[in-house]
């Protein structure tokens, strides 16, 4: 082969020596076709015997990954792969700066469009040699070249849509190198969206806000549809992490989602950089929330930054540079949290290793969209086929790859996606005290943050309010580490306190908000039987409500107070009759009643919520559940 014993960058050998790698693509492209005829001949001739006119034909190495490829139980497996994380790859064309350095393709798809191979030209060690790994990458798609923005609608996003027209949560990440087309095909997804989501519901609110660096560089969000105000990252009552305070538009119409769309992307923040004329400089997540019969469907395209290299940001000004640090951050987070959960599926499954989802808001937003079952997640790689940009092919297809793997226990897991439906009818169903069971993780937060000054406290394990349990064990150096088991999902959250103070503080606020929430809602709830507190239309419809035998005469305008200074023979007076008068008397001691019993409960609720944000775990546990604690 060529030399060039000066030469030891692979990037500039691939185009000095483009010639002999071309080659080897070509080899290879034609081994696999081989391959492929003669597996045809598998069946009829002995073991191996198939396999040897490969072996002559090309180097040793080469015939058997052509072989392996031809039909792989991973590509079959890709074919047959039924779960709710689905990851997909999109190569862009070589664009015409590329094509006029005359810079070949290094990348082929096979399997049927399921497994994507990287060529990658290397200098060997003795700077002499040249040689070319052929890399393989078993996904659930791969779309070729000249797959068009609709086509990947219909495969990677029509399905997501499909399910969040149905109540679910689905999510899109666009996830690759800078200039490879994430932008471009988001865009060309949502033009679709835009065009099918109104043939199945007649109203779509949006929001986009975008994660990029303050000044102070911190990872914030602001809003793209209110003048890039910066909004708040939190966890819902449902458990998940949802963004608080972005604005959202109603739309009602494909023309007027589309002009939102438009506005939000045109605030979005983008510079000139040596890779890409419009490089989008933050990462910006679209969120459809769908109107569905009983609970809103949400749709969340994200559109990540690109990741970049070190000879790709020779240009940058110091404030790209910072921002450009936070984005390479977060990304980095996210492969650290792939490459965790990876090992852990690889591992020991029995040995819960935390995953860093914490450690940037990126990862902290994403968290569910990887690890619920029951969120359906689509990762779109998108890649460049240029030579020069085989590194990051290759990392991010061994990432994807790590998501990918990571979610493999879904296929063993039967019984997830009839679950699936069942866990999205009982969500929708949950109500009243029940529903504070998913703010198990906020509540755990405000005590940890409150309790934070008593490390003299050895170790105590308790029944929370919500379910739950938290176990707090004092470490060695006073590391303070915090378990909580929420009894209804099985989560284990562990947090090492010292480590993270704004996890603290997000935590705190979080936990603020949702006990709020909660209290607000109990407030509503010990008021629906206090006749007092009844409006006219409330008494109007109480009325209604009740089969009464006779006419009563009770004016429009007259609210729930007037009526109790009516007393019982004023009642009876505006009841056409007796037995009318007496279903009606009953029928408001009943509510009289109703009303005790809320507000006692309202009482000692509250008073057990208070207790335990004071650290008085006794008076704030029942005492029949605090028996069976073990402590
Ligand atoms: N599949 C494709 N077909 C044709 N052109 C494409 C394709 N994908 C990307 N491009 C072109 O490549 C260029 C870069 O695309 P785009 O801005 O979407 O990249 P990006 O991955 O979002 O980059 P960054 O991360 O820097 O924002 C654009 O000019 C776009 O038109």
């Amino acid at each position: 082969m060529a030399s060039n014993h000066k030469l030891v960058c692979a990037r500039a050998a691939r185009q000095q020596f483009r010639g002999a790698f071309q080659q080897a693509v070509r080899d290879y492209r034609l081994a696999k076709l081989s391959a492929s005829t003669l597996k045809g001949l598998d069946a009829f001739l002995p073991d191996g015997l198939s396999f040897l006119p490969l072996s002559y034909l090309y180097d040793g190495e080469v015939a058997r990954f052509a072989w392996e490829g031809a039909v792989t139980k991973e590509n079959r497996d890709a074919c047959d792969r039924q779960t709710n994380f689905r990851v997909m790859a999109r190569t862009r064309p070589l664009q015409e700066q590329e094509v006029d350095s005359k810079l070949y393709e290094s990348l082929s798809s096979e399997g049927g469009n399921h497994s994507i191979i990287v060529h990658d030209g290397r200098v060997h060690r003795d700077g002499r040699t040249i040689y070319t790994n052929h890399s393989r990458f078993c996904l659930d798609r791969v779309f070729p070249q000249d797959a068009s923005n609709p086509q990947v609608f219909e495969e990677a996003a029509e399905p997501l849509l499909n399910f969040a027209l149905q109540g679910g949560r689905s999510t899109l990440i666009f996830f690759g190198q800078t200039g490879t087309g994430k932008t471009y095909t988001a865009r060309g997804v949502l033009d679709d969206v835009t065009k099918k989501v109104f043939l199945q519901t007649a109203e779509v609110e949006m929001c986009c806000y975008e994660m990029a660096g303050t000044r102070g560089g911190r990872e914030a969000f602001f809003d793209l549809l209110a003048d890039r105000a910066q909004v708040k990252c939190l966890t819902g009552e449902d458990g998940n992490v949802h963004v608080r305070g972005a604005r959202r538009v109603k739309c009602q119409n494909a023309g007027e989602l589309h002009q939102a769309i438009e506005a939000a992307f045109s605030w979005r923040s983008s510079e000139c950089t040596e890779r890409n004329e419009a490089s989008s400089r933050s990462h910006c997540i679209l969120e459809l929330h769908l109107a569905c019969e009983d609970e809103n469907g949400l749709l969340r395209v994200v559109d990540l930054a690109g990741s970049e290299r070190n000879f790709e940001t020779q240009m940058h000004s110091k404030s790209m540079a910072e921002r450009g640090g936070l984005i390479n951050y977060s990304l980095l987070m996210l492969k650290e949290c792939a490459r965790v959960m990876h090992n852990q599926v690889k591992g020991a499954r029995e040995k819960e290793i935390h995953v860093p989802f914490r450690s940037s808001r990126l990862t902290h937003l994403l968290r569910s969209s990887f690890t619920d079952k029951y969120h359906m997640t689509t990762v779109v790689a998108t890649l460049s086929p240029s030579p020069t940009d085989v590194e990051h092919s290759l990392n991010t297809l061994q990432h994807v790859g790590m998501m990918r793997s990571a979610r493999a226990w879904e296929m063993q897991d039967t019984e997830a996606m009839a679950a699936m439906e069942d866990a999205i009818s009982e969500a929708k169903t949950a109500k009243g005290f029940d529903a504070v069971q998913g703010r198990g993780r906020a509540l755990h937060s405000k005590l940890q943050d409150a309790r934070k000054g008593q490390l003299d406290l050895h170790a105590f394990q308790m029944k929370t309010q919500v379910g739950g349990s938290i176990i707090k064990k004092y470490e060695g150096e006073s590391a303070k580490l915090e378990t909580f088991i929420d009894a209804r999902w099985h989560r284990e959250l562990k947090v090492k306190v010292q480590e993270d103070l704004w996890v603290l503080r997000d935590a705190d606020m979080e936990a603020t908000q949702v006990l709020s929430d909660w209290r607000k809602e109990q407030w509503t709830a010990s008021k629906a039987h206090d006749l007092h507190r009844w409006d006219a239309q409330t008494l109007q419809s109480f009325l209604k409500s009740l089969d009464l035998p006779g006419e009563v005469r009770i004016p429009s305008t007259m609210t729930g107070s007037q009526l109790r200074r009516l007393g019982p023979r004023g009642l009876a007076a505006l009841c056409g009759d007796v037995a009318t008068a007496q279903v009606l008397q009953a029928a408001l001691l009943g509510e009289r009643q109703a009303d005790q019993v809320a507000t006692a409960a309202h009482r000692s609720q509250n008073a057990r919520m208070t207790a335990l944000g004071n650290h008085k775990v006794h008076a704030a546990v029942d005492e029949a559940v605090f028996e069976e604690a073990p402590f």
